[in-house]
């Protein structure tokens, strides 16, 4: 005989949620810089926005599990964060740009991007055609064999983002990935990036609205350790008014619904 299946379990096996956490809270030292999230994220490249201070890194850092939660409940691609073989298998299938990343100076970026895959654990046979793949899809296939300690500061950023990319992740994050990135350069990254958010989930923290409005489906707006507001960049262009800071709808948009939280948060 057939058992029914709940809804509970199809949602589990045909649609995992990327990033499901509930109430979560995680520490940056002694300050609670992530205090009750809840968010829910599934494929497409979503953008998270907020002021210095808000949590954006420590979030980043709790979904690249490397800050442990202090509260709440994680799940990433369907698993938990708690035993050794679920993060084992969580971080294979993630890709991760911090906002300072440590390098070595006399790595190439070819030796530097299979260095990363390495650590990831793909199969050996994959990882040449993977790393070459990733470094030209960066725009960075000139400086293949350079040295890390020669390329600019952009360049290294790409450095960085072919690390991210080199195992095809289900879920990648990118800590303030155009810093540094000159304005052709920032065009080729938001077409990379929609490409990526097809398949994957990206979360992409930055402070630039413009990028945001350019490249992102979803946008999410974190405030003092909380999400404030979520929504579609034509949802947050439709939050302010002329009054509001900033040169473009969505910058008015933005400083809308940081003001309203501000005004809440003061009552
Ligand atoms: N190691 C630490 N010890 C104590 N407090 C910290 C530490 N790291 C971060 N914080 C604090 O936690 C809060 C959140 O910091 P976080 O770096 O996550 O914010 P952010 O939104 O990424 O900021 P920015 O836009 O400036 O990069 C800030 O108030 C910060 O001062």
């Amino acid at each position: 005989m057939m058992r029914a299946v709940s809804a509970a379990e199809t949602a589990v096996t045909t649609h995992p949620w990327a990033v499901h956490a509930e109430g979560l809270r995680v520490r940056a030292g002694r300050h609670l810089a992530v205090d009750g999230l809840d968010l829910s994220l599934t494929a497409g490249v979503h953008g998270l926005l907020g002021p210095n201070g808000a949590g954006k890194t420590t979030l980043m850092r709790a979904l690249a599990t490397v800050l442990p939660p202090a509260a709440g409940r994680l799940t990433l691609l369907g698993r938990s964060v708690d035993g050794r073989s679920e993060l084992r298998s969580v971080r294979r299938t993630l890709g991760y740009l911090p906002q300072h990343f440590g390098f070595y100076p006399r790595f190439t970026v070819r030796e530097f991007v299979g260095y990363m895959a390495w650590l990831k654990e793909m199969p050996k046979a994959a990882v040449a055609a993977a790393v070459q793949r990733s470094i030209d899809r960066v725009g960075l296939t000139a400086k293949a064999d350079a040295r890390l300690k020669t390329l600019s500061g952009g360049m290294l950023r790409r450095a960085g983002i072919a690390q991210a990319i080199v195992n095809d992740p289900q879920l990648l994050l990118l800590d303030e990935p155009t810093v540094g990135l000159d304005p052709e350069q920032r065009l080729d990254f938001r077409e990379l990036l929609r490409d990526l958010g097809t398949d994957s989930c990206v979360l992409v923290s930055t402070h630039l609205v413009e990028d945001v409005v350019a490249a992102c489906t979803d946008v999410i707006v974190l405030n003092e350790g909380r999400l404030v507001w979520q929504g579609t960049p034509e949802g947050l262009s439709g939050q302010g008014d002329q009054g509001d800071a900033g040169d473009s709808r969505a910058e008015r948009g933005y400083s809308a619904v940081l003001r309203r939280h501000r005004a809440e948060a003061a009552r």
